[in-house]
């Protein structure tokens, strides 16, 4: 199967539009007051809303409450949430909706337990461990920390980008890669050139 792509932190219509019909197959929205692409509400509605079918709409949360989650699916098209705090298994499940739980690699960082006890989730996100950061800092990490066998799918993040997606690929075998800094212009706008590029990468590590 093709190794799916997703591409997170939209904050414009323009840049969803032009990457869904680059190919890709889910935009993740970041839901995180904390971080440079937070969207509010209107702002994601307008972004879903301009999609060509089938781009899977990712939600993505950093130990937000249940009301705030709630306000979200209440309002949005969501498809799948995304975890990058320390929301419990418990917690994940409890929206039943189909959920990612990322993980911040650092040596040490036990996946196939992390594996068993979210076990019910869509993939296990691998992002780097960044002191004092949730996510979306641009960091790479050691990928021969992850184990070659795992019991659910592995979403590879952290620092991808056009020149280092292929390698990724070839190398880790995973189900889907996320990316966010790596295909941008600035923080929170998408550069299109960037996404086309990213998409031929993956593709071309697939030949
Ligand atoms: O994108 C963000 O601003 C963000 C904020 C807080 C947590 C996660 C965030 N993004 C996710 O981080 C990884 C790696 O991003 P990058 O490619 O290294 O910039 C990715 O899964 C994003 O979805």
């Amino acid at each position: 199967m093709s190794v799916r792509i997703k591409v997170c932190g939209f904050t414009r219509v323009e840049d969803a539009v032009a990457a869904a019909r680059l190919g890709i197959d889910a935009i993740g929205l970041v839901f995180y007051d904390k971080s440079p692409r937070h969207v509010g509400i209107a702002q994601a509605q307008a972004i879903i809303a301009a999609l060509p079918p089938f781009v899977t709409v990712v939600a993505l949360f950093v130990n937000a409450t249940r009301e705030e989650i709630e306000a979200v699916l209440a309002q949005c098209a969501i498809d799948v949430l995304q975890f990058h705090g320390e929301e419990s298994p418990a917690f994940c499940r409890s929206f039943h909706r189909p959920y990612l739980k990322a993980v911040r690699v650092q040596p040490g960082t036990d996946l196939q337990t992390l594996a068993a006890q979210y076990h019910d989730a869509r993939g296990l996100l691998t992002d780097a461990f960044v002191e004092g950061a949730h996510g979306g800092t641009g960091k790479t990490f050691d990928w021969t920390l992850i184990p070659a066998q795992l019991p659910l799918p592995l979403i590879l993040s952290g620092g991808l980008d056009e020149h280092n997606v292929a390698d990724a690929v070839r190398r880790v075998r995973p189900a889907a890669v996320d990316v966010s800094s790596g295909v941008e212009a600035g923080k929170g706008i998408k550069s299109p050139q960037r996404v086309a590029d990213f998409v031929a990468a993956v593709r071309a590590a697939q030949n």
